[in-house]
């Protein structure tokens, strides 16, 4: 074919479009690759004649089945349960698991593709997946839980393997979960093996595993400030969320000198004119694992503070945000304000929470922009680093994987700015993340032919 013949970006997307009807969230994941790939392979004819992005758009497999569960009543309930298998080029798929009311199969698409190129990009060998299920743990019992993810993984453990797919915990699912479901896994097929990541360290879990995603956002912000000659010391931090990513975000940002002054669930935000500190931060973690609670209570707790109901957290004023909640949590109106407000970088510690219209306004005012894909990339590091740990049936000590966890986030940064530094010194983070993940994945393909 030639260089001429080569399907245009707006043709490849009206496939997409075709192929994946009400699947909003997966094309939109499909069409913030797709602009900076398409520029990135105009010259490369290899890329176009295998159809490599067309074929990275195609999942490898999806699961989907039924999760049947009793409740405390005797009840019984029924769910849809998923694994998205995305790509397998550059080692087994690894990914989170997600139980919110909230998933679809398009959402667990569109986190499967970001999640292979956000493996790549963390220089380790994993593929990308993502798994998951409608059911909502808000409200059950410890009881009910622990019947769902058995039922979930009765199911799942026949898809899964050490070196064949390696889930984790995402929204929803935390370290009980994990515990549950790799106890099933182990009861059913009589292995213990690295089947699940994000493990208690009774059981070949590592030492800082849930740390890692939002200590890792806040290394990598520490990047592209220093990129800036600039650092996070005496900066003004709006995060939104409050579980294991935003919490472990604030704790890391508060230690590297930053005043963080919002978090928020899906009740509402908190407002701390006087800062979230380590012993503020660790009342909202026991709030959300302990008792499920809503922050709509803090300010009983701790007087200075406001609650506004309903509102996301993007109108306070700060230097840094950092979408920590969930996908579209960001939209083109937010990236305005936070603009006129005077607000210096959007770091994603969620998957895809910004809207693309919003991507665009925060690109066009060559704000700082960390997505997720880099940024939030620090955990599934971790995870791959409890992988080698359990293969080679040994645990590595805390300081030891901070450290690599350090290095692996320059290295990420690394590889953004290889791919994203631009003639007018700006640097596109998107682009430079987009193109460095697509090339590991894309250049092993080539290898394997046509398959
Ligand atoms: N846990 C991990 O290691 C990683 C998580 N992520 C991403 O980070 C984000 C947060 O995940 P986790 O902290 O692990 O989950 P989590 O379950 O610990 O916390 C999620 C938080 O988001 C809030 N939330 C959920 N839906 C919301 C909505 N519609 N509006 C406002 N708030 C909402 C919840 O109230 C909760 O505070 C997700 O996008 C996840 O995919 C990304 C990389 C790794
Ligand atoms: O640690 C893992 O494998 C899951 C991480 C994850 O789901 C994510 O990076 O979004």
């Amino acid at each position: 074919m030639a260089a001429t013949d080569h399907v245009d970006f707006e043709k490849f997307m009206e496939g997409v479009n075709r192929r994946n009807p009400h699947q909003p969230e997966f094309v939109q994941a499909v069409q913030e690759v797709a602009q900076d790939i398409f520029e990135f392979i105009e010259d490369k004819e290899r890329y176009h004649s295998e159809q490599i992005l067309r074929r990275l758009t195609e999942p490898d497999r999806i699961v989907s089945f039924r999760v049947c569960w009793e409740d405390d009543k005797g009840d019984i309930r029924v769910q849809r349960g998923w694994r998205v298998q995305n790509n397998n080029a550059i080692g087994p798929y690894k990914g989170g698991l997600r139980f919110h009311p909230s998933v679809t199969e398009s959402v667990l698409k569109f986190l499967a593709f970001e999640q292979t190129f956000k493996n790549a990009l963390t220089g380790l060998p994993m593929g990308g997946g993502k798994g998951g299920s409608n059911f909502n743990p808000k409200g059950k019992s410890d009881r009910e839980i622990m019947r769902f993810c058995q039922s979930f993984m009765t199911e799942l453990y026949r898809h899964i393997g050490p070196d064949t797919d390696v889930p984790a915990g995402d929204i929803g699912v935390g370290s009980r979960e994990i515990g549950y479901m790799f106890g099933q896994y182990k009861r059913i097929t009589n292995h213990f093996t690295g089947v699940l990541t994000g493990k208690g360290l009774e059981f070949g879990g590592s030492p800082f595993r849930p740390e890692s995603t939002g200590y890792g956002a806040v290394l990598f912000l520490c990047h592209m400030l220093s990129h800036r000659d600039d650092a996070i010391d005496g900066k003004t931090l709006v995060i939104s969320g409050a579980g294991n990513v935003a919490t472990h975000a604030a704790e890391k940002a508060v230690q590297l000198g930053g005043k963080v002054v919002t978090l928020s669930d899906s009740d509402g935000f908190v407002y701390d004119p006087d800062g979230f500190d380590q012993e503020k931060i660790d009342w909202v973690r026991r709030l959300k694992e302990e008792n499920d609670g809503s922050l709509s209570a803090y300010p009983e707790e701790f007087s200075n503070a406001e609650f506004h109901e309903g509102k996301r957290p993007w109108q306070v004023e700060c230097d840094i945000a950092m979408p920590c909640a969930t996908q579209n949590e960001l939209c083109k109106d937010d990236a305005k304000t936070l603009i006129d407000n005077g607000c210096m970088a959007v770091v994603e510690g969620a998957n895809m929470p910004t809207e693309l219209e919003a991507a665009h306004v925060i690109k066009d005012a060559k704000i700082l922009f960390g997505p997720g894909k880099a940024a939030n990339a620090g955990g599934v590091a971790v995870s791959g680093l409890e992988m080698s740990q359990n293969s080679a049936r040994r645990t590595w000590e805390q300081v030891e994987l901070e450290q690599m966890l350090q290095d692996i986030m320059k290295g990420i940064h690394e590889r953004c700015l290889k791919h994203g530094e631009q003639d007018d010194g700006y640097v596109d983070y998107v682009k430079g993340a987009n193109i460095a993940g697509f090339k590991k994945v894309a250049d092993a393909m080539l290898a394997f032919g046509v398959v």
